[in-house]
C-alpha cells in the first residue's frame, strides 16, 4: 500500500485515462469494502516530489458504463491513500449557448436526475443512518481557488479556452443521451451542462469528508437547439481528444500548488469534522462488521472493537 502522503486524487473521465508530465512511482488496487476501484490507481509523482493519485472513472479501456461505475470503492480507495482533495473531470454537454464545445466550466449546483440503480451512500445497507449536508454538492473554497488557478492555466495554454464560473450541472441516468424534450426541459429548471458521473461520485466524497470539485469539459449542445442535430456519441468525440489534452496541461499546471493548498488545510477545513453532524446519534450502536466498514472511511466516528483511539 502507498504511504499516505498523497493529498490529492484526480478521477479522469471520458477521454481522459492518464495524465501527463508525471513519473509513475507505483499502481495500487485497494479492495475496499465496496469492491475495488474503476481501475488500478496510478500514484504519481510531481516535479517536487508531492504524490498524486489517478483512477481512471470507466476503468483504463473505457469498459465501465457511467450507472455501473464503481463510485464507493473509487472515493473509498482514494481515501485509504490518504487523499483530502479530488480533482475530478467530466466530459459534459452544454445546454447554453454561450458555453460551446471546448469550453471548460466549475459548477457549483447539480441537478439530480439518476434514477436510483446506483448505490449513493456508504450507509446504504448497514445499520448506520446519515444525512450528509449537500446544499452546497462541491466543495466551495476549492472551487473558489480552481477558478483562479484553471483560468490561469488556460490563459497560459494560449487556445482561448474559456472558462465558465458557477454553474448547475444535471447529472442524468444515461447510457442514452437526452430526448429533446428533457434537453429543453433542463434548460428551463435552470440545468447549464449535463454529464452522467458527478453523482454519485460528490455524495460520496462529501460522506468521506473528502474535498471535491468538478472541472466540466464540454464536448456538445447536448439536444436542446431547434435546429441542430441532437448530439450523437460521435459528436463527443471530435471534442474530446482536444479537451483531454487541455485537461492534461491543467492539471500538470495545478497540481502542484494544490498539494501545498491541500498540505496546510485551510482549503479544505470546509469537509473535516462534517459528518458529526450528520451521523444519527443512536447510530453509534451498531454492529461489529459495521463499524469495521464505515471505519474504512470515517475513523473518526467508528472504531472496531480492539482498536485504541
Ligand atoms: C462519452 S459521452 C457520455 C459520457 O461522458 C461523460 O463521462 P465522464 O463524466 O466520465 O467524462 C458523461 O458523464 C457520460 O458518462
Ligand atoms: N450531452 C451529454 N449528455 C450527457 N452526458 C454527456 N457527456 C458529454 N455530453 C453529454
Amino acid at each position: 500500500m502507498a504511504s499516505k502522503d498523497v493529498l490529492v486524487g484526480v478521477i479522469g473521465g471520458s477521454g481522459l485515462y492518464h495524465l501527463d508530465n508525471l513519473t509513475l512511482v507505483e499502481t495500487v488496487n485497494p479492495e475496499t469494502p465496496w469492491g475495488y476501484p474503476s481501475s488500478p490507481i496510478s500514484i504519481c509523482s510531481l516535479p517536487s516530489g508531492a504524490k498524486v493519485a489517478f483512477v481512471a472513472r470507466h476503468g483504463k479501456h473505457h469498459n465501465i458504463s457511467p450507472s455501473a461505475v464503481p463510485a464507493r470503492a473509487n472515493i473509498a480507495a482514494l481515501k485509504s491513500l490518504g487523499v483530502r482533495a479530488i480533482l475530478a473531470f467530466s466530459a459534459v454537454g452544454s445546454l447554453r449557448e454561450e458555453i460551446a464545445p471546448g469550453h471548460f466550466a466549475i459548477p457549483t449546483q447539480i441537478i439530480d436526475r439518476t434514477k436510483g440503480v446506483r448505490p449513493a451512500s456508504f450507509f446504504e445497507g448497514t445499520g448506520a443512518v446519515a444525512h450528509a449536508a449537500f446544499g452546497d454538492p462541491f466543495s466551495l473554497k476549492l472551487v473558489r481557488w480552481l477558478e483562479t488557478e484553471v483560468e490561469k492555466a488556460l490563459v497560459a495554454e494560449g487556445r482561448g479556452v474559456v472558462l465558465h464560473k458557477d454553474k448547475c450541472i444535471v447529472c442524468m441516468e444515461g447510457p442514452q443521451f437526452s430526448t429533446r424534450a428533457e434537453s429543453i426541459m433542463y434548460r428551463a429548471w435552470g440545468g447549464d451542462l449535463i454529464n452522467m458521473s458527478v453523482l454519485p461520485e460528490a455524495k460520496l466524497a462529501r460522506e468521506a469528508e473528502l474535498g471535491y470539485a468538478l472541472i466540466a469539459t464540454a464536448t456538445d449542445y447536448d439536444s436542446w437547439r431547434p435546429h441542430s442535430e441532437a448530439v450523437t456519441a460521435s459528436q463527443v468525440f471530435q471534442t474530446l481528444q482536444a479537451n483531454a489534452n487541455t485537461s492534461r496541461h491543467v492539471a500538470a499546471s495545478i497540481l502542484e500548488d494544490l498539494h501545498l493548498a491541500a498540505l496546510q488545510g485551510d482549503l479544505l477545513s470546509e469537509e473535516k469534522g462534517s459528518m458529526s453532524l450528520s451521523i444519527m446519534p443512536r447510530s453509534g450502536d451498531q454492529k461489529e462488521e459495521d463499524i469495521q466498514k464505515l471505519a474504512y472511511i470515517l475513523s473518526a466516528y467508528f472504531q472496531p472493537a480492539g482498536i485504541a483511539n
